[in-house]
C-alpha cells in the first residue's frame, strides 16, 4: 500500500516558495489502478515523484508498504526503487540503443543478464519483432510500449506513469491503456497514472484523486464508461460516441 499522510511539498523560489501540494492524505491499495487528475500545475507530477522519493515531502509522510523511503540510506533507496518502475510522457528511451538494449538496461544496471526476461517483456507489449530497431524508427505508441517493457523488466510491484498517453493520438492512447490494464491483470502491479485526460482515467482507473491548486479536491471511485473505447465494432463505438 502507498500511504500519503498530510503531505505538503514546497519548492523554494527566490525568497519565497511555491507550494505544489498542500496537506494531501490518501492511500493507494495494492493492485489498484489509481488515477491522478488535475489541471496543469495542480501538483500531479509532484505527487507521483514523492512516491519513489524523487522528491521528499516538506512535511507529512509518504509510506510504501509501511516504509518511509526518506529514512533509507542511498544504497537501500536504490534497491527499494527497483520495485517501482516509471513511464514518462516523452518515453525517455536511449536513442543510440536498440529496442532490446533499452529494455535490458535496468537489468544490466543490476548486473543481471536475462535475455529471456527481456524477450518476454517485449512479447508482452507486442514489440518482439522490433527488437533490433532504434527508437527513431518507431511510432510514438511503439516507443511507449517499449518504455513500458523497460519499466516492467525488473518486475516492479508499483508502476508510476506520468502522462503516458499525452503525446499520443486517440487510437494509440487506447492501445497503451489496454497494455497498462493487462499489466495489472497479468502481474498484479499497482499502477498510479497521472493524466490530464479525463477519458483516459475514466476508461481504466478504479479510483482517482482530483487535484486543484495543490489540494486534494476529491477522491472518487471511477465508474467505467458503458463501452470501453476501442472495444466493440466501429458501428457500436460510433453510436456510443455520438449518442
Ligand atoms: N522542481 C521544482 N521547482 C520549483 N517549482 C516546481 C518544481 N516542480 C514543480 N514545481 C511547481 O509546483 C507546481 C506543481 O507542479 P507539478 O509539475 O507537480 O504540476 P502538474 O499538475 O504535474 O502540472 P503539468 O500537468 O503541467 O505537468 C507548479 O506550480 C510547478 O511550477
Amino acid at each position: 500500500m502507498i500511504a500519503l499522510s498530510h503531505v505538503t511539498k514546497s519548492f523554494p523560489q527566490g525568497r519565497s516558495a511555491v507550494t505544489a501540494l498542500q496537506d494531501v492524505s490518501l492511500q493507494i491499495q495494492d493492485h489498484e489502478l489509481f488515477g491522478i487528475v488535475g489541471e496543469s500545475g495542480s501538483g500531479k507530477s509532484t505527487l507521483l515523484r514523492l512516491i519513489n522519493h524523487l522528491e521528499a515531502p516538506t512535511s507529512g509522510t509518504v509510506l510504501v508498504d509501511g516504509q518511509d523511503l526518506g529514512a533509507l540510506s542511498p544504497r537501500e533507496l536504490r534497491v527499494r526503487r527497483r520495485g517501482i518502475g516509471m513511464v514518462f510522457q516523452q518515453f525517455n528511451l536511449l536513442a543510440n540503443s536498440t529496442v532490446f538494449d533499452n529494455v535490458a538496461r535496468p537489468l544490466r544496471l543490476q548486473r543481471r543478464r536475462e535475455p529471456d526476461t527481456v524477450m518476454q517483456m517485449l512479447d508482452f507489449v507486442k514489440m518482439a519483432g522490433h527488437r533490433h530497431k532504434h527508437p527513431s524508427q518507431l511510432s510514438g505508441g511503439e516507443k511507449q510500449r517499449v518504455a513500458i517493457a523497460r519499466a516492467l523488466s525488473t518486475r516492479p510491484q508499483i508502476l508510476l506513469c506520468d502522462e503516458p498517453t499525452s503525446a499520443l493520438d486517440a487510437g494509440t492512447t487506447e492501445e497503451v491503456m489496454a497494455i497498462l490494464r493487462d499489466v495489472r491483470e497479468r502481474f498484479g502491479t499497482t499502477i498510479v497514472l497521472v493524466s490530464h485526460e479525463l477519458d483516459v482515467i475514466k476508461s481504466s482507473c478504479d479510483r482517482a484523486a482530483v487535484l486543484a491548486g495543490g489540494h486534494l479536491a476529491a477522491l472518487t471511485e471511477v465508474t467505467p464508461p458503458p463501452l470501453r473505447r476501442g472495444a466493440g465494432s466501429y458501428a457500436e463505438r460510433a453510436t456510443e460516441f455520438l449518442a
